[in-house]
């Protein structure tokens, strides 16, 4: 099976291609990159006037499945994903059952094989259900295909038990993604402490909740030489200690959302809970020093933290609602906004924080390597438009939740034909 991806303008931070080119895929795996590739024997989709990229990777997704299928299953996250530009996703094990066990992890695989049109990883759980106490079954679990772990959703709070978490992920090289938040600090929040909360009337969540998770977590991340990941940053001082960390060798990195380099909490429609998150939309100064991080490379990679919610579980008072919202179909035109048309970074650059980058937080090697346009690697390729205008309506959402802040927004550019294992998984319309 070949496919030939011809005169896009190929880009590949990895390697460093950035000029109009051929991309052929065979049997599943990147076979050539180079200009004039012989058509013979394969079908042929004609690139002109788009970027040809490699598989975007987003290492922060809930999927919701098993025991939320109502929000989310990996079947329509899979392709939510697709037509975001996504070939591979990682998936939070905040589910019901918590993937903390090898069944549920080895569930999430085989049904991932069985139905979704995207790679999915697992991520496996740091304590037996998410609560933080005794230690989830990790090695088999990465046996099984996790590919980190995490207890997104929650901070693990005790400071012995992450320690000993970091131990075992330094033991099996793999990174430990940490939701930081201080529960203590947070209690009964609703958004950002702050004028704003003051004037609604709402319960904040101050910057100091990230901050001292942060600053714990560095700390002991520098004790046991763990691969440690910063989950959603969002504050201006979380952002300056990864900064000081990368700064003395240690081995921190981070990812932004869309929302936390796009919004602040200015931009709330008051009590509209698709403004509600974790961890909040905050102020100017924390959106700034983010997007500033973004573009020193403080913070690694972007990552979309899509969180469905069934509609009625985000139709009720702004207090009661959850906390979340979906992120994999609008990433590429809000970051493309906020970042490259901005002039902030140039668009190999953004690229890199969807292929290259990701991929090294994670790590994949040998058969599993991604993230680049390199013969050998998995045949996965992300076409998009740099700056075709379009508007997103979350009710053409291939996603079943529509918990979105940015429907009705233009955006300047997005995903044309999403490519996995030379593949053809998605196309825009008219494409
Ligand atoms: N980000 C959120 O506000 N919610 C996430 C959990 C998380 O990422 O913390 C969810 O699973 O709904
Ligand atoms: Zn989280
Ligand atoms: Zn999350």
């Amino acid at each position: 099976m070949k496919l030939l991806i011809q005169n896009g303008r190929v880009i590949c931070p990895e390697t460093g291609h950035d000029a109009v080119a051929d991309v052929l895929i065979e049997d599943g795996r990147i076979a050539g990159v180079g200009p004039g590739l012989s058509t013979s024997g394969a079908e042929v989709i004609d690139a002109a006037g788009l970027v040809v990229a490699p598989g975007f990777i987003d290492i922060h997704v809930h999927l919701r499945e098993p025991g939320f299928e109502h929000a989310e299953t990996i079947e329509t996250g899979a392709q939510a994903a697709a037509a975001g530009g996504f070939t591979t996703v990682c998936c939070m094990p905040n589910t019901n059952p918590v993937n903390d066990s090898v069944t549920v992890t080895k569930y999430i695989v085989e049904t991932a094989r069985r139905k979704a049109a995207i790679n999915v990883f697992p991520i496996g759980a740091i304590t037996k259900g998410s609560n933080g106490e005794e230690l989830a079954s990790i090695g088999s679990m990465i046996a099984a295909g996790a590919v980190a772990i995490s207890d997104d959703g929650k901070p693990v709070m005790n400071a012995r038990v992450i320690r000993r978490a970091m131990e075992t992920a330094r033991a099996l090289d793999i990174p430990v993604i940490e939701h930081c938040e201080d529960l203590n600090l947070s209690a009964g929040g609703d958004m950002h402490e702050c004028d704003d909360s003051v004037r609604l009337g709402l319960r904040g969540i101050p910057s100091a909740s990230e901050d001292v998770m942060v600053a714990r977590d560095i700390i002991l991340a520098e004790l046991t030489g763990v691969r440690y990941h910063v989950a959603h940053i969002s504050t201006k001082n979380a952002v300056a200690m990864v900064a000081y960390a990368k700064q003395r060798g240690l081995r921190v990195t981070a990812e932004a959302t869309q929302h936390h380099i796009a919004l602040d909490t200015g931009h709330m429609k008051p009590y509209d809970s698709a403004y509600k998150m974790k961890p909040p939309l905050r102020c100017e100064h924390d959106v700034k020093a983010v997007v500033d991080g973004v573009v020193s490379g403080a913070i690694d990679c972007l990552a979309t933290d899509h969180a469905p919610h069934a509609g009625d579980d985000k139709m009720q008072e702004f207090e009661r609602c959850p906390f979340g919202i979906i992120g994999l179909e609008t990433a590429l035109g809000v970051s493309l906004e906020v970042l490259v048309h901005s002039g902030l970074i140039s668009l190999p650059r953004l690229i890199a924080l969807y292929t290259s980058e990701p991929a090294r937080v994670i790590g994949w090697k040998n058969e599993l390597a991604r993230g680049a346009l390199k013969p050998g690697y998995v045949g996965d390729v992300t076409v998009f438009h740099p700056e075709y205008p379009w508007v997103y309506d979350v009710k053409n959402s291939l996603s079943k939740s529509s918990n979105t802040p940015f429907s009705g927004r233009t955006f300047q550019g997005g995903p044309i034909l999403t490519i996995v294992g030379g593949q053809v998984v998605w196309r825009a319309d008219g494409f």
